[in-house]
């Protein structure tokens, strides 16, 4: 067995002696979301530190555990608390967990970020369905020899994203009565954010958002033939000709207060993965 799916297979089986839950839908947890887990019935909650290959999650407002349970009814999965590149993981690290839940029974991988909104319709606070994403942090998880078993060396990116558990999530906002955009996500290194000139660079991109994850783990996802959706909070407004200073307090802080609207969205998606 090559060295990633010997990695992957080991924190599985880690996970397995903790809880017998066969879960079904994968959800990582981006700034401000994490509260989600705590809404997950009979939780088996494991900090990474108790599974073997995984960092400790550094982030500001990200936990570092993993949490197992039902939410709504659905066996789930939570990340709560991701591993970003500008923490200095590599790309492969920080999508390993895709895998990881796949061999623990997902079907269904629903993702959630930060972002900051480029196109000057963006509000803090607007959730926005991912549509696409550019990847412009210049680094790719399946760099190195693929191992077929999990997935297929040319992965095919024309559509990273389910557009009918997209929908559900839409149906969810529209329903509930707030604004929720569906565009396109820039993958950023990190860990600064844009200068004016580079926000605008990437308007003219067509970036309406950009963000410092997601990525890896989308292409992780399709390497895997996951079904994947993923949802940012927009955080802070940078449209080149209004850009304030941004801090990641603020960012996290607004993340949370936003919080309900993409819990209500992600529920929609359990919901409609039936
Ligand atoms: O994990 P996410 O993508 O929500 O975290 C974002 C990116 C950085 O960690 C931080 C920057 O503000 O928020
Ligand atoms: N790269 C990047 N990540 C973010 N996360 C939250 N806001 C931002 C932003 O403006 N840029």
């Amino acid at each position: 067995m090559q060295g990633l799916r010997q990695q992957i297979e080991e924190v599985a089986a880690a996970v397995r002696q903790r809880t017998d839950l066969a879960p079904r839908v994968g959800i990582i947890l981006g700034s401000g979301l994490g509260g989600l887990a705590d809404e997950i019935e009979g939780a088996t909650a494991i900090p990474y530190g108790e599974l073997p290959h995984l960092p400790q999650s550094t982030a500001v407002g990200h936990a570092g555990r993993l949490v197992l349970g039902e939410l709504d009814g659905m066996p789930v999965v939570a990340m709560q608390g991701r591993f970003h590149l500008y923490e200095g993981r590599s790309a492969s690290q920080s999508a390993m967990m895709v895998y990881v839940m796949k061999a623990l029974g997902v079907r269904t991988l629903v993702v959630t970020n930060a972002a900051g909104g480029i196109n000057p319709q963006y509000r803090v606070g607007d959730p926005m369905l991912l549509d696409d994403h550019i990847n412009l942090m210049f680094r790719n998880p399946l760099v190195g020899v693929n191992d077929d078993e999990l997935g297929p060396r040319f992965p095919d990116m024309s559509a990273p994203y389910d557009v009918r558990l997209g929908e559900a999530a839409l149906a969810a906002a529209r329903r509930e009565n707030f604004v929720c955009h569906r565009g396109v996500y820039a993958g950023m290194l990190g860990p600064t954010y844009e200068t004016r000139a580079e926000y605008r660079m990437l308007r003219r991109l067509g970036a309406d958002a950009a963000g410092m994850s997601t990525v890896p783990e989308a292409i992780a996802a399709q390497h895997a033939a996951l079904p994947c959706v993923a949802i940012s909070t927009i955080t802070n407004e940078c449209s080149p000709d209004k850009l304030g200073e941004t801090s990641g307090d603020e960012v996290v802080h607004a993340a949370d207060a936003a919080s309900g609207k993409v819990r209500a969205m992600v529920r929609a998606v359990l919901a409609a993965v039936g």
